[in-house]
């Protein structure tokens, strides 16, 4: 006997455009296996409705909702579903994707939507800054800047990112901070705190090639004041994978930071900016969400 097909509820941000939202409806109607699924879909009205759309998928016992979106989509579906049994699955539609190039999803639309169909589950950590969920990354200092920066700017990509970074650089001065992880406190004088779940920031750019989504660890990864001269080949040790290699860059791995200066009133979870205490505690649940990948 076969089983009934399962519900699954895509959740999209409108403001991808009118064109991307024509194509995933075609990659939907074209590739989703409609043996295996029924399937609404819903839109976002403003930001952060993906949160609670997604929980009430999650309350009628929906089998899946997918982000059809970037870090921050896939950042309010699964606060949608913390704790609940609804797996989250990904169409990468934003600028960066950040996460789902760590979980190897498909860019192409088609070939993501194709991937639900084979509906392969892993676990996956959830990180938390204080109380806030992130699944890919947060931190705090340039990096919080440039998303608060980028939140702000009308066009999207790789250029306007690379720009906002180019431009910011130069004036931005390290603070010392206060770092303590798992009890050993290694303060420093930094120019970027990462906490890291997931590989990267997104456009390949891997801030923490070493991170692994499912130990149930996250990777500190702490950017050291530099001669600002440098930042471009910082950068380019990002993009192929070996950023801990500069004498500027240290990782360690625990389950429980907590980073405080303080004047420290600004932190990123998964590129959003948010206003925050002067002392934050990261803290990770071991495969908190289930995820649909290759
Ligand atoms: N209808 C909407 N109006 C305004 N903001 C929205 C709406 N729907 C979602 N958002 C917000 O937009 C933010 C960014 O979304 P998303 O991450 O998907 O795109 P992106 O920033 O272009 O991608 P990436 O993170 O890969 O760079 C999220 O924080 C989300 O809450």
């Amino acid at each position: 006997m076969t089983n009934p097909p399962r519900h699954i509820t895509f959740i999209i941000n409108p403001r991808a455009g009118m064109e991307r939202e024509k194509e995933i409806k075609a990659a939907i109607k074209a590739q989703l296996n409609e043996f295996l699924y029924t399937f609404d879909i819903q839109y976002t009205q403003y930001a952060k409705h993906g949160i609670e759309l997604a929980k009430a998928a999650a309350d009628k016992g929906t089998y899946a909702v997918i982000a059809v979106g970037g870090d921050g989509s896939v950042n309010d579906v699964a606060q949608g579903l913390l704790g609940s049994k609804t797996v989250l699955g990904i169409i990468p539609k934003g600028s960066g994707n950040g996460m789902a190039r760590t979980l190897k999803i498909p860019l192409d639309t088609f070939a993501a939507v194709r991937t639900i169909n084979a509906g392969r589950l892993v676990g996956t950590d959830v990180g938390f800054a204080n109380e806030r969920p992130f699944i890919s990354n947060a931190g705090v200092a340039f990096d919080a800047l440039i998303s608060k920066k980028f939140a702000k700017s009308e066009k999207r990509g790789f250029g306007v990112y690379s720009w906002l970074v180019t431009k910011h650089l130069w004036l931005y001065k390290p603070w010392q901070f206060e770092i303590t992880i798992d009890g050993e406190r290694i303060d420093e004088k930094a120019f970027m705190i990462v906490v890291a779940n997931g590989q990267q920031f997104g456009y390949n750019f891997r801030i923490a090639p070493m991170a692994c989504y499912n130990d149930g660890l996250l990777d500190l990864i702490v950017v050291r004041k530099f001669p600002k001269i440098l930042g471009g080949l910082i950068a380019l040790r990002a993009m192929n994978g070996t950023i801990t290699d500069s004498q500027y860059v240290s990782h360690k791995r625990g389950k429980e930071i907590i980073i405080a200066h303080p004047e420290l009133k600004l932190m990123q979870t998964d590129g959003d900016a948010h206003a925050c205490e002067h002392s934050i505690r990261f803290t990770v649940k071991k495969e908190a969400l289930k995820v649909i990948v290759p």
